[in-house]
């Protein structure tokens, strides 16, 4: 039975980051994620001159409720949507200039939304070349708040970043949702802004965030659940069995939910307390499933689709349309080189059952979640090879060792190739 140790969930790195550099006192984040995202959301507070102590299993955080130690600096996001998009209205609470940029990847990628959310609160906002996109520059002056409205449909980011930047305002915020996608994500920010001391409740389409500041904690960070989606997507398309530690029945991420999915396949599921199990049963079966909840696990289930009995529809997924590249059509793009008939519409794919017999070189388009995806459809399908397979960089820098252990750890219980 392999047991897998998944790295920390990077969104709740990255919320934690936030939480510790704007909270009264030291924060001590326990195993938070060390990939390029958290590394670079951890270089941005630090470049905004808060002090980040980053041991191998703990990091500390000196946080400053008064905002940035510095009066004027330059943010590199790298690739990181959370950094893009949190790190500027964390700078907004503070006082002085601050500019942002971000790779060409993060660059292409919205930013709108929030912006102008930001402007409506009275923020000086410039985006310096494209509007809505990176790079951008704050004039910073502290925010007084009050009542905004924000359409989240593109992003739940948006509404994280600005629910974040809440008990900094002076008078707090009150902020109407008119559309939002990835729900779940929203409420890990809820639930750790409580765990920082943040008073926010929900109203409605309206999210009610009380000014006061966050206080410093210790805070342990669980395995990433979309990184587990992985591992737990090999146990149903081999029919062996893979356990994952410290997400259970009380994990903070919605992308848990992704075990439903394969239940629904045949899989067989067993959340418990502090772990979760998958088994393959040597059942797949085809199903109609709308992940917008879920949608960072798009295209895990689209890799073993073809090995499904049935056809495989996932639907109300816009949004990958706008993540590290268009995933829909990343994932039709190679499982067509697979040889795998699908078809795509603006908001779903289908995905026909055919196991491909030959191996291709897949397209990564600088996305870890398309190489880690079509690493688990390797597992039956010899000779896949990724164009670019160190962007598994971005959240799981050792992914291909971990993989390549897992697969050690199942030869013999199942069709692992
Ligand atoms: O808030 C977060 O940490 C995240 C929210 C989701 O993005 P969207 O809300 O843009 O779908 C998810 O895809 C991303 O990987 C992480
Ligand atoms: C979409 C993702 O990342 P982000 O939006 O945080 O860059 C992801 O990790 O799949």
């Amino acid at each position: 039975m392999p047991l897998v140790d998944i790295p920390g969930s990077k969104s709740i790195t990255a919320r934690a980051l936030f939480l510790a550099a704007a909270a009264d006192g030291v924060t001590t984040l326990v195993r938070p994620l060390r990939s390029d995202d958290t590394e670079g959301f951890a270089e941005g507070l630090v470049r905004l001159g808060y002090r980040v102590g980053r041991a191998p299993d703990a990091w500390r955080i000196d946080g400053r409720p008064q905002g940035p130690a510095v009066t004027e600096a330059d943010v590199y996001c790298r690739d990181g949507a959370t950094t893009a998009r949190f790190l500027p209205t964390l700078a907004a609470a503070g006082h002085g200039t601050y500019r942002f940029d971000a790779s060409a990847q993060m660059r292409r990628r919205p930013l709108a939304p929030l912006s102008r959310a930001l402007r409506d609160l009275g923020v000086d906002l410039v985006h310096e070349q494209a509007e809505g996109h990176h790079p951008l520059r704050i004039a910073a002056n502290g925010v007084t708040g009050g009542d905004v409205t924000l359409d989240a449909g593109q992003s739940s980011q948006y509404l994280t970043a600005l629910l974040l930047l809440g008990p900094l305002t002076r008078e707090g915020l009150r902020i109407t949702v008119t559309d939002l996608v990835s729900e779940p994500y929203v409420e890990i920010t809820t639930a750790m802004m409580a765990a920082f001391g943040a008073d926010v409740h929900r109203e409605g389409d309206t999210y009610v965030v009380a000014p006061g500041g966050y206080r410093a904690t210790t805070y342990a960070v669980e395995p990433d659940a979309s990184t587990a989606s992985y591992f737990f997507a090999a146990a149903a398309l081999t029919g062996t069995e893979v356990t994952v530690p410290g997400l259970g029945t009380g994990a903070l991420q919605g992308d848990l939910g992704f075990v439903d999915v394969l239940r629904r396949m045949g899989a067989r599921v067993d959340v418990a307390e502090d772990r979760t199990t998958v088994s393959g049963t040597g059942e797949l079966r085809g199903l109609t499933v709308n992940m917008r909840d879920i949608s960072d696990t798009m295209p895990t289930l689209a890799a073993i689709a073809p090995f499904a009995s049935g056809p495989v529809r996932i639907e109300d997924v816009a949004n990958t349309r706008v993540k590290e590249c268009d995933r829909l059509e990343a994932c039709a793009e190679n499982l067509r080189r697979l040889g795998v008939r699908v078809t795509t519409g603006p908001d779903w794919i289908e995905i026909e059952p055919g196991v491909p017999t030959t191996g291709a070189e897949v397209k990564t388009f600088g996305d870890h979640r398309i190489v880690m995806s079509f690493a688990v459809a390797g597992l039956r399908v010899p000779g896949i090879t990724f164009d670019d397979p160190g962007c598994v960089r971005k959240t799981f820098p050792g992914f291909h060792d971990a993989f390549a252990e897992l697969r050690r750890g199942m030869s013999g219980m199942g069709p692992v190739n």
